[in-house]
């Protein structure tokens, strides 16, 4: 069998009734696209890695790949975990609880492609990208961040703390090794020391749509980890 030109990592914590449609939208947007997929559980108490084990069965072990976890270890390090094991030559990061489409990824890769850029970034806050289905509190929150973020570190890309990406794979390992944050805050530092290191990024407008099944799992702490990555990278600019 080929290697596959796309490795899609979909980190998962607690996500068995999102996965498998997760995976059928991927298989039906993506036809004639070769890619893998490249799940990173952190040992879900849910049982997600069974029904990810099911999965591999349908659709075989060259197009799903368990790399599983002890522990529940953060999504910053689910990505490079996931990456250790990537044999594409591009790397998709997305959410596996249905927020991100799959049918963007064609968009995104077209987009690449076309200008031959090093990162693709879905936007939920440019030219018709949008939000639907949080609450105004969990609104603000994005919003504050992004907006503080924009504020203290203005790095020209609309969208700092999304995680639906498209990246070369050596520019998102280089990004990696750079970068120090473990949790949420990582999708904001990567982009910024992107940004910084000149690499060609492109932006499609996504639409996010909030989970139907499951919760998320942005708590108190991700929060202040945020607020502080930020100090830090504010901190190194200055
Ligand atoms: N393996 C692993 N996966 C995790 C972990 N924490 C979260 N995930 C997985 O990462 C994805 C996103 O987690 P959610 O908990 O659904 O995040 P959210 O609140 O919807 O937040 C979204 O918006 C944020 C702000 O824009 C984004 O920063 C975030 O990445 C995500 O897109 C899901 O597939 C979830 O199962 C973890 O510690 N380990
Ligand atoms: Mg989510």
């Amino acid at each position: 069998m080929d290697t596959p030109k796309y490795s899609i990592i979909l980190p998962t914590y607690n996500e068995k009734e999102n996965l498998p449609i997760c995976i059928w939208l991927i298989e039906k947007y993506l036809k004639g696209i070769s890619y893998e997929i490249i799940i990173v559980d952190d040992a879900s108490p849910d049982g997600t890695q069974d029904v990810a084990k099911l999965l591999e069965k349908e659709y075989g072990e060259n197009k799903i790949l368990i790399k599983p976890r002890a522990g529940k270890l953060g999504l910053g390090t689910a990505y490079s975990h996931g990456l250790s094991f990537a044999r594409g030559e591009f790397i998709i990061l997305m959410d596996a609880d249905l927020s991100h489409h799959p049918k963007f990824i064609p968009e995104m890769i077209a987009l690449q492609q076309k200008y031959k850029l090093d990162i693709v970034t879905g936007t939920r806050y440019k030219n018709g990208g949008g939000v639907s289905g949080w609450d105004l509190k969990r609104k603000t929150i994005s919003k504050g961040a992004n907006f503080l973020a924009q504020f203290l570190l203005n790095p020209g890309v609309s969208d700092l703390t999304g995680s639906f990406r498209l990246y070369k794979k050596e520019v998102l390992a280089t990004l990696i090794a750079e970068s120090v944050s473990k949790g949420y805050v990582f999708q904001m530092e990567m982009m910024f020391r992107a940004k910084k290191s000149g690499y060609r990024i492109g932006e499609v407008p996504i639409s996010f749509v909030d989970r139907f099944f499951g919760e998320s799992k942005l708590g108190s702490q991700e929060i202040v980890d945020y607020a502080k990555g930020l100090l830090y990278l504010f901190a190194i600019v200055w």
